[in-house]
């Protein structure tokens, strides 16, 4: 324990160093935590805890410890009688340990030299679990991503229809999927060489994600291949993002030199479908498109 001394409420105050990004922690990895420093300690019995986390760099995050105990409180200001123990975070942005990265925890009654040392014990475990949660997510953001172009790669493609199909499933949420095929792209490897390829690739992942709204997201799909999902279900909607994307592709300069235009095909998500029906109708259009001579968007 780096530091412990009277809190200004008349609690005592214990802080420790920690080091994490507070963007990337998680509701589950403090429940985790909370939970283990109050059965160590034996606190639960003293009912409440409040949680909340200040930062000198970011707004006020509260995180939902709800399920953590029935008389657990979160983001009510309690009275000191029924606040025994309060647990405040304090994280920078950086991970470079700090004075102000620091986990605080407030007591209405000194702790025992034991106690101490076990929630001395308690944080410097958690630290460390907490690291590797951070490098794990980190490692798992990676794999999600298409290095080339930057984009959500084939893996977060999966991931986000899986999550947008549950969301259909149980609140009705409608969305939708654009393929996006490049046209003539070959020749640009095989006339101008791999490396020119490789920049149309991130010219156009650019041009479709400086297109798409907020609660939109753009994939790389594979080779030269794009995909889209869309945050709206109307014809009208999925028309207007096709054709902007087409528009953008089809009046950039620098695509238009290396004779690189895009198809498009589009699908809806209907009641009863996975990823793959819905894939498979979205590229059934697309391959309509390239088989009616390219450059243009239909929807199935
Ligand atoms: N430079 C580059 N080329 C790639 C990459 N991934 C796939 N390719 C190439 O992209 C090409 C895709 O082939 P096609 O889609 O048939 O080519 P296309 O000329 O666009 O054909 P159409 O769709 O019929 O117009 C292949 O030549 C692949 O080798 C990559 O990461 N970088």
């Amino acid at each position: 324990m780096d530091f412990i001394s009277n809190g200004y409420d008349g609690t005592v105050e214990a802080s420790y160093p920690l080091c994490s990004s507070p963007a990337e922690l998680t509701s589950s990895q403090l429940h985790t935590f909370v939970n283990k420093i109050l059965s160590t300690l034996d606190l639960r019995s003293l009912c409440s805890v409040y949680f909340y986390q200040i930062s000198h760099h970011l707004p006020v995050r509260t995180f939902d410890l709800s399920g953590l105990t029935p008389s657990l409180s979160v983001g009510e200001h309690l009275s000191l009688e029924t606040r025994p123990v309060k647990i405040s975070l304090s994280i920078g942005n950086t991970c470079d340990e700090r004075a102000d990265h620091a986990c605080i925890y407030y007591f209405t009654r000194t702790l025992t030299r034991g106690e101490r040392n076990l929630l001395g014990q308690m944080h410097t475990i958690f630290v460390q679990q907490l690291k590797q949660a951070l490098a794990f997510e980190q490692l798992k953001k990676m794999a999600t991503k298409d290095t080339l172009t930057g984009l959500s790669n084939r893996n977060g493609f999966n991931e986000a229809s899986i999550r947008l199909i549950s969301r259909a499933v149980r609140y009705g949420d409608a969305f939708a999927l654009l393929v996006i095929d490049l046209d003539n792209f070959k020749t640009v490897n095989d006339t101008m060489g791999h490396n020119e390829g490789d920049a149309v690739l991130e010219r156009v992942a650019g041009l479709i994600r400086n297109t798409l709204r907020a609660g939109d997201e753009a994939f790389r799909f594979g080779g030269d291949e794009f995909c889209c999902l869309l945050d709206c279900a109307t014809a009208q909607c999925i028309n207007s993002v096709a054709s902007r994307i087409r528009d953008k592709v089809g009046q950039d300069t620098y695509l238009i030199e290396r004779g690189v235009s895009c198809s498009i095909g589009g699908a809806t998500y209907r009641a009863g479908d996975d990823i793959n029906s819905l894939f498979d109708r979205a590229d059934g259009a697309l391959y309509a498109v390239k088989a009616n001579g390219k450059n243009a968007f239909a929807a199935a």
